[in-house]
């Protein structure tokens, strides 16, 4: 490709960094920096990426910690010989649902940067509040008992917004914190989602939320394509409908649109061409599947802080333990997506108590969790019709099951159906497979009305499953996931499979600015796509066996869930 050629930038701030990943036309990765929160920032007492208030159960994060970091990532791409003239457009990625509280002389601060300062230095005074609620909140029950209850029912609000009320999405946040902290909120000009907040600095004012991130909100009529007033009105509290409706801002359709140039900052300060144009940013999730062409019978599973599993798909059937978004490019196409909380920190807590046990921690941290998982039988099974073993792992509250934190152990007799709460015969070793095969049986429990048999007798399952995310360079985990998922191609990891989220952010910046008139995002990438350089085959998916033997774990956990749910109901620990 010629020097002067086309380049796209994705950014990807997600919970423990931000990322920037550079692309060319040919959709191929030309350079990549990595701020991370804990290990590069200074003067903010983060962990994980977060602050948190366990009294009330909120977790958030300072805001102006992304804008060192974004100060950290353009000077890291610079140090690496980006010639950012280039860069013909930007889009990004944000963690889904935290929402950017922006005070009266945001607008102003904004127009006006000096590229002689670094963006932190000069818009700590553009927010009303200094910190962003993190999706790992669990402060807003009340909140979302009334939007449950504003449609009639959890069924009702699912239907309408693609979710039921969750403690994390925007819309209940936004309603404790009118409640919580009412003169900043009325001080706040204006209220950004992580995605939207990333768009703005780029383009010197407030951008528009994105038609996919808006879905997590639990404001937004999918169907409509309008906020639904009834949930807009609880959600401005005491105040005014308008004046919310106002601060949320229009929702532009097309996820392609060019928001406008980046601001004189970037073009003085980097050396970017005046004419790049910035494209509506996303979230991180819908991003996700924007990093390769996927078909609607493949899966997703990203295994970042929080473990998602995605499918893109033209059948819209909300259900209150699912949920469903706006495909971030392609009208008629929906999102559907599961997420925990307990993923990458659940697996970590298992890996050093597993170190620990041995009294070993070796360089490569994860060598011992591999091995034990890969070492110990499916289920624990010590033979064929012994009990399996089985529990739930989660140290934080957990959002499917809507359950507070706690560690649960069973084992499940499948010829007889009987289940039992006990740690006999359970060792610190066996949870290095429970835990995994755990997150997976649950994501096969409630993907599995979405898949199809691919032919030829075979049980239904996924053509493909893609891993992303930090944990889907780990080949254990890839294996276990391949026995259990199923997947008749295989298990897949993207060539920057870390970095799928950011690729697909920098790839949606190709489509908006290369796109021909009518042109979708599949088209545009499939085109271009090569998979043999983009993608490697990992695992095996399904596997003759050992599929059916989890197919019946899945009956046992589904009982385990509903016994713990019940206990945990019985005693008065219940979430909701
Ligand atoms: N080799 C590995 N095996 C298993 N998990 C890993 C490995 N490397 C990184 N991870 C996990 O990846 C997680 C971070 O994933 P990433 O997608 O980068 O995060 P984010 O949620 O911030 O986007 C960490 O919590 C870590 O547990
Ligand atoms: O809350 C959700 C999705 O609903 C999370 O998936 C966040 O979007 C953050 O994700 P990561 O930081 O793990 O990428």
């Amino acid at each position: 490709m010629a020097s002067d050629s086309p380049l796209y930038i994705g950014f990807d701030l997600s919970t423990q960094q931000l990322k920037g990943l550079v692309v060319n036309s040919d959709l191929k990765v030309i350079y990549v920096a990595k701020f991370d929160f804990d290990a590069d920032s200074h003067g903010f007492p983060i962990k994980k990426g977060v602050l948190n208030n366990e009294a009330e159960h909120e977790v958030f994060a300072p805001v102006a910690l992304w804008l060192q970091a974004l100060d950290g990532v353009l000077e890291s791409l610079r140090k690496q010989g980006l010639d950012f003239r280039r860069v013909k457009g930007i889009s990004g990625a944000g963690q889904q649902h935290g929402s950017v509280y922006w005070g009266q002389d945001a607008e102003k601060l904004l127009a006006n940067l000096d590229p002689k300062k670094s963006l932190e230095a000069q818009l700590e005074g553009a927010f009303s509040h200094p910190y962003s609620p993190n999706w790992q909140d669990s402060s807003t029950q009340k909140e979302c008992d009334e939007f449950d209850a504003a449609l009639g029912d959890p069924e009702h609000l699912a239907q309408v917004t693609g979710s039921k009320a969750h403690h994390r999405f925007t819309g209940p946040q936004i309603l404790r914190f009118t409640r919580k902290h009412p003169e900043v909120y009325q001080k706040t000009s204006r209220i950004s989602l992580v995605s939207s907040f990333l768009a703005s600095l780029f383009l010197g004012h407030v951008a528009p939320f994105d038609i996919s991130d808006v879905c997590g909100m639990n404001l937004w009529n999918i169907k409509k394509g309008v906020y639904d007033d009834r949930l807009v009105q609880l959600c401005s509290g005491v105040f005014e409908v308008e004046e919310l409706k106002r601060k949320l801002g229009e929702v532009p359709e097309d996820g392609g649109l060019h928001l406008g140039h980046v601001h004189a900052y970037f073009v003085e300060r980097f050396g970017f061409s005046p004419d790049c144009t910035v494209i509506p940013a996303t979230g991180d999730n819908p991003a996700t599947i924007l990093s390769l062409p996927l078909r609607p019978s493949d899966a997703m599973v990203s295994l970042g802080t929080s473990t998602t599993f995605l499918m893109s798909t033209p059948s819209y059937a909300p259900d209150p333990a699912t949920h469903f978004f706006n495909h971030p490019t392609t009208p008629g196409l929906y999102m559907f997506m599961l997420c925990y909380k307990n993923g990458g920190l659940a697996r970590e807590y298992v890996r050093d108590a597993l170190n620990e046990s041995l009294k070993d921690t070796p360089a490569q941290p994860w060598a011992n969790f591999d091995q034990v998982a890969l070492q110990s039988p499916p289920l624990g099974q010590r033979d064929s019709t012994g009990p399996m073993k089985m529990g739930l792992f989660f140290p934080r509250d957990e959002i499917v099951p809507n359950i507070r934190k706690g560690q649960w152990r069973f084992t499940y007799d499948p010829s007889t159906g009987s289940l039992q709460e006990t740690t006999d015969g359970w060792t610190t070793q066996d949870e290095a497979r429970a835990i995994v095969e755990s997150q997976m049986i649950s994501l096969r429990l409630r993907s599995r009305e979405l898949t199809q048999s691919p032919g030829n007798g075979l049980p239904a399952q996924p053509r493909r499953v893609y891993l992303v995310g930090g944990g889907s360079k780990n080949k254990a985990i890839a294996k276990i996931a391949g026995e259990i998922l199923g997947g008749v191609e295989g298990v897949y990891q993207l060539d920057v499979s870390d970095n799928a989220c950011a690729l697909g952010a920098a790839y949606k910046a190709v489509w908006g600015i290369e796109r021909q008139p009518g042109q979708t995002f599949e088209s545009l990438v499939g085109q271009r796509w090569n998979e043999d350089q983009f993608v490697e085959r990992i695992a095996d998916g399904y596997q003759k066996g050992v599929f059916e033997k989890y197919g019946q774990a899945v009956e046992g956990f589904e009982k385990m869930e509903q016994q713990v749910l019940k206990q945990e109901a019985e005693k008065g620990n219940s979430k909701k």
